[in-house]
């Protein structure tokens, strides 16, 4: 059971070569801008046909080359959630729910749709067309729309990203709930590390067209393999790296020797710790802790980044190496802090991959 993708689709100046096999639940797909997952839900929702390979999903060909099966997108069963809703503007609402449902009698029709309307809180503008309401309005009704086939694949591409902060919270509540019903594979892209950790339980990082990797997400935030893992799943500080022993690192950029409780396997590669988990020392810190001087600092409404030059002080705003985000309630207690502070490297935290 689940979702088995095996496929190659080549444009000039791009291609994309994916080897994916995805167990139902919810996997998260991340991966920088141009890297190719808006053409993967493409392949797998049967509106973009790959030049080679297989797509499966439970037992069912979706996509054979060798044996020319192409399924249309009709008959593939999936639900579809793109960033701009993709609703038919000339259609109402309840069309446009309605529409995907083939094979129905009107009665069943109107049940089906009468049903959706409820759940999705959405009744009272079914005589509406999309340009009539809200974008969160819309996005439900696209949702809607997308379960209204029952679908036995969903595949949702950065469904999120057009709504305001707080819509967005209401909405990733309400499709963290859905998802948690949802028995078969949801393949979900997003930019947004905090959806993809709470909504995602396995994460794949796709990187030029390629899968760069794939497993439980909090393996893939805690111990990224590569660099390009650790820089697109968000992490801020990772520099080039000599491996001095089996658990320490010698960092040149940031003239720092860390201890890392995971064991170092390669002469050379990046060390990295994310900026939430580096943090300013406290009493009972004493491996890798060093002092550090702040060229800038950031702050958003429940956290603080502070832009730091380890050794000597900066130059300017710019002249920093490491970036350490603390939440709102630890700044107050370095309120009075004096320069240089003291940077404390949980080696718990600090990760070592290889080239
Ligand atoms: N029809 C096409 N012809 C040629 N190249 C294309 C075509 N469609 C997409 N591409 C290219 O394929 C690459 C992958 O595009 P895709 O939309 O999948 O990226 P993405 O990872 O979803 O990006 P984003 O996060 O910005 O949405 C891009 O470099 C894009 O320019």
């Amino acid at each position: 059971m689940g979702l088995n993708v095996d496929i190659e689709k080549r444009f000039p100046g791009f291609s994309l070569k994916i080897k994916l096999d995805c167990a139902p639940g919810v996997t998260g797909i991340l991966g920088a801008s141009g890297s190719g997952k808006s053409m993967l839900l493409n392949c797998i929702a049967g509106l973009v046909k790959p030049d080679a390979g297989t797509i499966v999903l439970d037992g069912r060909m979706f996509f054979d080359a060798s044996k020319r099966i192409h399924i249309t997108p009709q008959h593939r069963k999936a639900g579809i959630l793109f960033q701009n809703y993709a609703l038919f503007p000339h259609m109402t609402i309840r069309d446009n729910i309605a529409f995907a449902l083939d094979g129905l009698t009107p009665g069943e029709k109107d049940e089906k749709v009468g049903a959706l309307l409820k759940r999705f809180n959405i009744a009272d503008f079914a005589g509406r067309y999309p340009a009539q309401i809200s974008g969160g309005q819309q996005q439900r009704v696209a949702l809607a729309r997308a379960l209204a086939v029952e679908p036995d694949i969903l595949l949702l591409d950065e469904p999120f990203s057009a709504l305001d902060q707080h819509l967005k919270t209401r909405m990733m509540k309400d499709m963290a709930e859905l998802l948690k019903d949802f028995k078969g594979c949801a393949l979900f892209v997003t930019h947004n590390m905090e959806e993809a950790y709470r909504l995602c339980a396995r994460l794949v990082i796709i990187n030029s067209g390629r899968v760069e990797a794939s497993g439980p997400r909090q393996e893939i935030f805690e111990r990224p393999e590569s660099y390009e893992t650790a820089v697109i799943t968000g992490c801020k500080n990772i520099r080039p790296a000599v491996r001095v022993s089996d658990h320490s690192v010698r960092v040149p950029d940031w003239g720092l020797t860390l201890t890392s409780a995971m064991e170092i396997g390669a002469e050379k590669g990046f060390a990295g710790i994310r900026s939430n988990h580096l943090r300013l020392a406290g009493e009972g810190d004493a491996d890798n802790c060093f002092a550090a001087w702040i060229a800038d600092v950031s702050e958003a409404p429940f956290t603080t980044t502070l832009y730091l030059k380890p050794g000597s002080k900066p130059d300017g705003a710019e002249d920093y190496q490491l970036q350490c985000e603390l939440k709102r309630d630890q700044l107050r207690e370095i309120a009075d802090f004096s320069q240089p502070v003291t940077l404390h490297f949980d080696p718990a935290h600090v990760f070592f991959t290889e080239h």
